[in-house]
């Protein structure tokens, strides 16, 4: 009898969307960023990454892209753009290392949609690479590496319920009670971040310095109340989208009007996040918003876990 042998390590790394329940903007700074006071949640709508060392005939690097059905393949890069090169490209200059491995994404998380895809992607790149290539990359330089990526991806790490501040890379975790349950409509159409912080700083030109708090949503966080926590949820780019997408104010106050305790964008957005009392609840909804013809509905809970090592059922 011959004991198989492992020719090569797989790692998959699961990471999770976000919606923020708080997201308070102040005027931009001098650097261009926007200061925020923003509560995260990380909910269970993931993509997974793998990554595999290439054997010695293969290329050095290659990135391969698996779409669920509701997402267009062409809305994300697939060459040095895309945000898990990227985040490849820091690890290993951070380390003098070059950089290796087979990534396989399998993207279930809509692009452009303010959920923090591509974070949560560049998340799990990290990850994945640091133990691939057996980095021992510590948890503080994750993070600076992670900051250097984007603002949200810092959360990607960490998940969970968490407060951000800076610009949104400074990331607290946050007591929570409760288990959440979210209706989530994407659309096909992506907004672009830049464009609605930009039309952001168009409507409110006399924007605060310092970031609305968030003092007030902790508590209902902290409790578990469903009912509390829909009152408290406030988003300062909602109005900006809804004035650049006027057919998302349509479909939040559909929600409502199906039953959601509260319908916000998340994000940038443009997907809409319905926040349920229960999962019979938001399973209701979800059903009344498909006969309502929105053919993409999803169910997610939260709050999840940040980037994180799963079992490879392929290795
Ligand atoms: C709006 C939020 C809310 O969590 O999420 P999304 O809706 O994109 O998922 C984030 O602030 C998005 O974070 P992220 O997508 O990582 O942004 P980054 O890559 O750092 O920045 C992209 C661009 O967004 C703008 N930006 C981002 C963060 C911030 N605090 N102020 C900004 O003005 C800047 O124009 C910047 O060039
Ligand atoms: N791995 C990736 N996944 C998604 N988008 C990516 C990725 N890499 C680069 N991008 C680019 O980043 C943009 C923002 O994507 P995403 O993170 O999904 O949206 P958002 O900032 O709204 O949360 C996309 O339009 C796409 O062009």
């Amino acid at each position: 009898m011959s004991i198989p042998v492992r020719t090569s390590v797989n790692i998959t790394v699961r990471s999770a969307a976000k919606i923020n329940l708080h997201l308070g903007v102040g005027a931009p700074r001098d650097d261009g960023f926007h200061p925020l006071t923003t509560v995260y949640q990380a909910v269970g709508l993931c993509d997974d990454l793998t990554a595999t060392l290439p054997g010695e005939q293969d290329a050095p690097w290659d990135l391969r892209l698996r779409v669920a059905d509701y997402i267009d393949p062409g809305a994300v890069p697939v060459d040095d753009d895309n945000i898990v090169a990227r985040a490849a490209t820091l690890l290993a200059a951070h380390h003098g290392v070059p950089v290796r491995g087979h990534i396989d994404v399998d993207k279930a998380i809509p692009v452009a949609g303010g959920l923090a895809g591509g974070s949560a992607d560049a998340a799990a790149a990290l990850v994945a690479l640091d133990r691939l290539w057996d980095a021992r990359t510590s948890d503080d330089d994750l993070l600076t590496l992670a900051a250097e990526l984007g603002s949200d991806v810092p959360f990607a790490l960490i998940g969970g319920t968490a407060l951000g501040t800076g610009r949104g890379e400074l990331v607290t975790p946050l007591p929570d009670g409760g288990t959440w349950w979210w209706v989530l409509v994407p659309s096909r159409d992506g907004l672009a971040t830049p464009d609605v912080y930009r039309h952001f700083d168009k409507l409110f030109p006399d924007a605060p310095a310092v970031p609305p708090p968030a003092d007030e949503l902790l508590d209902a966080v902290a409790s578990g109340d469903p009912v509390r926590l829909a009152r408290l949820l406030r988003n300062d780019l909602q109005e900006p989208a809804l004035d650049l997408r006027p057919d998302l104010g349509v479909l939040l106050e559909r929600g409502e009007s199906e039953g959601a305790l509260r319908g916000i964008i998340s994000g940038s957005g443009p997907t809409c996040a319905f926040l349920c009392e229960s999962s019979d609840h938001a399973r209701d909804l979800a059903g009344a918003l498909m006969r309502h013809g929105r053919t993409v509905v999803l169910v997610a809970n939260g709050a999840v876990a940040g980037a994180h090592l799963v079992e490879n059922l392929h290795g």
